[in-house]
């Protein structure tokens, strides 16, 4: 089956948009901020156009943020006469979870295992530094084991300038690995808190993950801090900025083989 879908990730901050055309993810992925709900319409029915024409083509979404997946729905039906295929509802998830609750785990961080694991074919720590920074381990089978759920850099930086009188707010383009050995500046002090507190936090976390796994994970990081993060480190195999997109279009192509034939 030849796969031509939009895919969209309904993000607390921003909604990802990219298109698989025959089975790869093509031209560049929008991400635009939640409240700028004309201008994403207007990205997915870009989007719709590249595959509009094709086999089976479809808008497959996921998203941890209801009330912006409804406005998607409507988006969606209202402009392009189509019904959004939702992941988790619609169509299977493309893993085992094993947590407590599985309908309560969140789905981009389902999908985001199952895009790793299938390239890594073994235990797997998925970091993904959005919103909120999550890590979501799995087994060597590839079934999802549970995380850790913490706030993400931006969240961080507004935290620290709202919640004090004297500390500056931080802006997503200044924030980056401090140049000071020491912090002898308020920025450079809030950059050493931020960046070697996240990055201590995931060292910690995968070291006690490698010891319950009994061998050292793959670690794969995505998300909108990554780069910022995680760049060049040696804790993290590898940055994949779609990672989540990735996890949508597996979730269609598995449910599809799985059903079809039936
Ligand atoms: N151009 C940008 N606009 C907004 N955030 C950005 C941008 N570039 C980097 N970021 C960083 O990305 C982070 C948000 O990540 P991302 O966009 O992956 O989250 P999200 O879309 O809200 O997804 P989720 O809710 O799934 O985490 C923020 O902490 C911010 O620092
Ligand atoms: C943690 C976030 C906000 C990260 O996007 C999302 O995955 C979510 O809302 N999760 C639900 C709670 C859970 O994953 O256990
Ligand atoms: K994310």
């Amino acid at each position: 089956m030849e796969i031509n879908l939009v895919v969209v990730n309904v993000g607390n901050s921003r909604v990802a948009i990219g298109s698989f055309v025959a089975g790869e993810l093509t031209g560049d992925v929008e991400r635009i901020a939640v409240v700028r709900r004309e201008e994403w319409a207007q990205a997915v029915e870009r989007a719709w156009q590249r595959i509009s024409g094709r086999e089976n083509a479809a808008i497959v979404a996921a998203g941890v943020n209801p009330d912006v997946q409804s406005a998607l729905s409507d988006v969606v039906s209202e402009r392009i006469d189509r019904r959004v295929v939702w992941v988790g509802k619609d169509l299977d998830l493309p893993i085992k979870v094993l947590t407590d609750e599985p309908e309560k785990t969140g789905i981009d961080r389902i999908l985001n295992v199952a895009a790793a694991y299938e390239q890594t074919e073994m235990e797997t720590v998925v970091v993904d530094a959005g919103t909120a920074i999550t890590l979501s381990a799995c087994n060597d089978a590839g079934e999802f084991l549970g995380g850790a759920i913490a706030p993400g850099v931006r969240m961080q930086l507004d935290a620290l300038h709202e919640r004090t009188a004297a500390l500056p707010l931080i802006t997503t383009e200044e924030f980056k690995a401090p140049d000071e050995p020491y912090g002898q500046n308020t920025k450079q002090a809030m950059l050493h808190g931020v960046y070697h507190g996240i990055r201590g936090m995931v060292k910690e976390i995968v070291e006690a993950y490698a010891t319950q796994m009994g061998k050292w994970p793959e670690v794969v990081a995505t998300g909108g801090d990554a780069q910022a993060l995680f760049s060049g480190w040696e804790i993290v195999t590898g940055i994949t900025p779609d990672l989540t997109l990735y996890g949508i279009a597996k979730a269609y192509a598995d449910h599809h083989i799985k059903h079809d034939s039936e």
